[in-house]
């Protein structure tokens, strides 16, 4: 609220222009009658909203008689009015829930417009045009305002089908986010109404024809605040994320409603708004083409952590069922990533040269080595892996002589069987029917009979007999077993077996720190898995295919097995909406698919998500200058393999809305140290306060991080982030133990794509930890804050007198904070840009 009422005395450049004062043109502002203009044009959006809450309470009356009368339609018990009831029920309802959902805070805006070229409405009762009349303002530079629109969450139509409230997504309300004093088109005024239930509580204008005197109803259109940009800005973060529906800027709007026919790639620096954008864009989307979507929208982001603090936005829509959101690390069913790998580890996990590896373990690991045999007190033992080995050696009776095939023709018919790229799985009956071949040719059977007739019964009853053997089944399930995506990773953790998969591929180093690190995830498959692994095992489940039908069916019909075919075939007995009803339940693929973060993507997980969207359209947001990635001209090449050859149309961001000039200043250093040349976004406001540098000296460094935490608790309204090197996240949750929920403790890479209202960075040196990648990821977590930032060094850090650490010097010419001198600086007011701009 304070800020609020800060940014409505801020300094505008057009309310302050002392010609416009004089002129009497719109947009003027006199102090003297401020409060009154303000509570009449309260009053006026009001009356509106009453208006609109009319229209609403009729609109559920008429949903609940809708659902009366279905009701008794039911009664009646004919199939067509059942079957009316049914469309009548499911139509009353989605509008209820509509409506109750919308119910709070649904209008937010409003425009007020010149008349347009021609006198064209829409469906939803809006002019069309985009430009204005050519007569629309007279020679002397007045005009009248003759449409306005207000613009909510869901449309709503009155009585006569004049439009109340215009639904955000549709086109006629695309002038209130597009129109910008350069290109106002028809816009005279764009106003945002805050409002709270049925009440008004204050509107914040944006002027876009300061030239023009524009009336309304014969009286001067009046101006009223420093537009809602502003004090969106200013408010405190909470630990979820915020719609920005009613301040959308034109850049980011062009991004959202960019049509999807194809790869829409967004870039842009930290706090763009590029996830915001993006979930912005799912609403359009669904808004704009629901049918299609109904394939689903999945958005794939970073972390879990980022997962739960955007999870709000698109219920706050009115969107929800048709959206996933999910983290990379939780994309495979069943398999959710809790640990990090270290670096050097992850580099080789995301490698697109794990491609090579995991299919040559995904036909290795149907070969198990056999138990270890070792000399325990003098005797020999087995080794803790007691499983026997894969029988090398195939025994059966058919027809009452005893057939044999050795180890040497085993291997020539398996080599045989993986010739092709099948999925290993899949392959299984082919190898049953090899089997069964070469037993065939063994048993000296085949020339026995010349009339092709007798000669293919013998053969079945052959196979008939030779399948009904225990002994059989036993070796086929040894020796050609179903492989599971958990089971091939726990076989690649034994380093010999990796070794020979990884050969030319796979460096023996690598190869030891990679096996060391699968065997966390346990023989028996159950230990804790990583964002990495998990790529590795949706990977894995692709070669090997699904498990084939279970074997209570097989043993039903076993002569299904002959062909094989049938495995690959859909169960008969399923009908179509079963089907239909099982794929949206095990839905792996999407309409939409949007990568919040790309430049994090390793080759490994884009191949995973790509997965997910072999038909789809796509929207790509990301900033390679936060990437946590070290390869990205390799994750740039997988990245276009899965997106294949559909057009790509890109898109930038340039203003950054997170952080204040102060802070986004002194992230800049990093980012030239991270990547020489490249260019930050530009901050849109100053607060004046610039960043505070804490040298921990001889004290613990837990002691000064609970310090300078507790310090910010006390200066910002919202939460505070204490951001550290990865391996220090669980003792940082001690430092901070007791001083309440709204500070938390978060490992580097956890930061990504959140923000606080102040951050306390803790040792940029341990977090840079010496390489590009870090420098990267030291500059997003000193661009988490919307107000505060204080950096806390060790002694790695190499703190100057002032308590600045090395990294953060920056280059000639920089004017250091000073330590504990936090509130200090240039007289940056309130909602006005550092350029004054
Ligand atoms: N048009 C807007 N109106 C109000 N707030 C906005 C607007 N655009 C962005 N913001 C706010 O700016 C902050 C940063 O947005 P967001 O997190 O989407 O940026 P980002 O580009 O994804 O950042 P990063 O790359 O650092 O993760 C959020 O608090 C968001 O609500």
């Amino acid at each position: 609220m304070a800020a609020q009422e800060a940014a409505v005395d801020a300094v505008d450049p057009v309310r302050e222009d002392p010609a416009r004062e004089d002129s009497g043109r719109s947009g003027r502002r006199n102090p003297g009658r401020d409060d009154s203009v303000r509570d009449r044009e309260i009053a006026v959006e009001q009356e509106h909203l009453d208006r609109v809450y009319h229209r609403l309470e009729e609109k559920i009356d008429e949903a609940e008689f809708l659902m009366r009368d279905a009701a008794k339609l039911g009664q009646v018990g004919t199939p067509g009015a059942l079957a009316e009831r049914d469309a009548q029920v499911f139509r009353a309802g989605v509008h209820l829930s509509r409506l109750n959902n919308e119910f709070e805070d649904f209008l937010f805006g409003r425009i007020d417009l010149l008349r347009g070229k021609d006198g064209k409405k829409g469906p939803d009762g809006a002019y069309t045009s985009v430009e204005p009349a050519d007569d629309a303002v007279r020679p002397d530079g007045t005009a009248e305002i003759a449409e306005t629109l207000h613009i909510g969450r869901i449309g709503v139509l009155d009585a006569d089908y004049a439009p109340l409230v215009i639904d955000w997504r549709a086109p006629a309300a695309a002038p209130f986010y597009r129109s910008t004093p350069v290109e106002p088109g028809r816009v005279v005024r764009r106003r945002v109404i805050r409002s709270k239930g049925r009440r008004v509580l204050g509107v914040e204008d944006d002027l876009m024809r300061p030239e023009l005197t524009a009336r309304l109803d014969g009286a001067v259109l009046p101006v009223i605040g420093d537009g809602a940009l502003m004090a969106a800005l200013g408010q405190a973060r909470s630990h979820t994320m915020r719609d920005i529906v009613a301040s959308i800027q034109a850049e980011q709007d062009l991004v959202i409603r960019a049509p999807a026919a194809s790869v829409t790639y967004v870039e842009g620096g930290p706090g763009t708004g590029k996830t915001a954008v993006a979930l912005h864009r799912a609403a359009y989307l669904l808004y704009q083409d629901r049918r299609r979507y109904a394939g689903g929208i999945l958005i794939v982001s970073p972390t879990p952590l980022l997962v739960a603090y955007t999870e709000g936005v698109l219920p706050s829509l009115g969107e929800e069922g048709q959206v996933a959101i999910r983290a990379v690390g939780h994309l495979v069913d069943g398999a959710e990533a809790t640990v990090y790998d270290d670096p050097a580890v992850a580099r080789i996990k995301g490698s697109a040269r794990m491609l090579k590896v995991l299919r040559k373990a995904s036909r290795g690991a149907l070969e198990r080595p056999g138990p270890t045999v070792t000399v325990r007190d003098g005797q020999l033992a087995l080794g803790d892996d007691e499983a026997p080995g894969t029988p090398d050696r195939l025994r059966v009776v058919v027809f009452g002589r005893r057939l044999e095939l050795a180890a040497d023709e085993l291997r020539r018919i398996r080599e045989n069987v993986l010739g092709g790229s099948a999925p290993v799985n899949l392959l299984r009956p082919r190898a049953r029917r090899l089997l069964l071949d070469a037993l065939w040719a063994r048993s000296g059977s085949a020339g026995r009979h010349t009339d092709p007739e007798l000669a293919a019964e013998l053969r079945s009853s052959f196979d008939e007999d030779v399948i009904g053997e225990d002994s059989f089944l036993t070796f086929l399930d040894e020796w050609w077993p179903e492989l599971t995506p958990r089971g091939v990773l726990a076989a690649m953790a034994d380093e010999r077996r990796l070794g020979r998969w990884a050969r030319r591929v796979l460096n023996p180093g690598e190869v030891r720190r990679l096996a060391r690190s699968l065997a966390r995830a346990g023989a028996d498959g159950k230990g804790p898995l990583s964002v990495h692994d998990v790529a590795l095992l949706d990977e894995l489940q692709s070669l090997l295919g699904a498990p084939a039908r279970p074997k209570k069916r097989r043993e039903l019909n076993p002569l299904d097995q002959l062909t094989g075919l049938e495995e690959l075939m859909p169960q008969r007995e399923e009908t179509q909406r079963e089907r239909a009803e099982r794929l949206a339940a095990e839905r792996t693929e999407y309409a939409h698919v949007i990568v919040d973060e790309a430049q994090d993507l390793t080759p490994m997980q884009w191949r995973m998500v790509g997965r997910r969207g072999r038909h789809a359209t796509w929207t790509i947001v990301g900033d390679p200058a936060q990437s946590s990635w070290p390869e990205p001209k390799e994750a740039a090449e997988v990245r276009d393999e899965a997106l294949g050859t559909r057009p790509r149309r890109r898109f930038e961001l340039t203003v950054n809305y997170r952080n204040p000039a102060e802070i986004a200043e002194l992230a800049a250093r990093v980012l030239e140290l991270a990547m020489p040349g490249a260019t930050s976004p530009s901050a849109v406001r100053s607060t004046g306060v610039v960043p505070r540098f804490a040298a921990a000296g001889d004290r613990p460094l837990g002691e000064t991080v609970r310090e300078e935490a507790r310090r910010l608790l006390e200066r910002v309204d919202g939460t505070v982030g204490v951001v550290v090197a990865m391996n220090r996240r669980e003792e940082a949750a001690r430092w901070l133990a007791g001083l309440g929920d709204r500070v938390v403790a978060l490992g580097s890479l956890e930061a990504k794509g959140l923000e606080y209202d102040a951050t306390v960075v803790v040792s940029p040196a341990e977090i840079a930890d010496g390489s590009a990648v870090g420098l990267r990821v030291l500059y997003v977590a000193l661009t988490r804050a919307t107000q505060e930032l204080t950096v806390v060094s060790a002694r790695r850090d190499q703190p100057d007198g002032d308590g600045v650490p090395e990294l953060l010097r920056g280059g000639g010419g920089r004017g250091a904070p000073e330590r504990g001198k936090a509130g200090r600086g240039r007289d940056d007011r309130p909602g006005t840009p550092p350029d004054g701009g």
